[in-house]
């Protein structure tokens, strides 16, 4: 089983949102922004690495949400809390990058194994992680 890793990057009360633009059964659907774990690396270097070619900024991880899911048979999704420490995040890899606040995350066409990682989302983002003086 490989791991690929999502960052839930949290700014504010909002969490980052990226649209991918390939594979083609896949462009225009939306996910946490990261990627699949090297051989010999762990899931937090790998986090930092994708979030950096894609996003271009540094991050440091908070916690791993409870759950992996399943994608297709080979993978699974890992979602991690994450804020920025150091630029500003624009997409290279993506086509579109949107902070959404709780009552938002239904606004966009998630990637299915992301929507289960969804309701602890809202839950934190209500509970306020990220808030500006936090
Ligand atoms: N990065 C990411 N991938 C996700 C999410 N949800 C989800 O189903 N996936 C799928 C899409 C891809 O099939 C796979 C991750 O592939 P990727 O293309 O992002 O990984 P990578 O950067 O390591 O790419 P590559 O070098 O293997 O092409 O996991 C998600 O929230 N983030």
């Amino acid at each position: 089983m490989i791991d690929v890793v999502g960052a839930a990057l949290v700014h504010e009360g909002r969490v980052l949102a990226a649209r991918r633009t390939h594979p083609p059964e896949a462009a225009g659907r939306w996910e946490l922004p990261g990627g699949k774990v090297e051989d010999g690396e762990t899931r937090d270097a790998a986090l930092v690495r994708e979030i950096a070619e894609e996003l271009g900024c540094r991050i440091v991880l908070d916690h791993w949400l409870d759950g992996a899911v399943r994608i297709g048979p080979r993978h699974r999704l890992l979602v991690a809390l994450a804020h920025v420490v150091e630029g500003e995040p624009r997409p290279h890899e993506h086509d579109l990058v949107r902070w959404l606040g709780p009552d938002e995350l239904d606004d966009v066409d998630w990637l299915e194994p992301d929507r289960p990682f969804l309701p602890e989302l809202g839950r934190l983002l209500r509970g306020h992680v990220g808030r500006p003086g936090q």
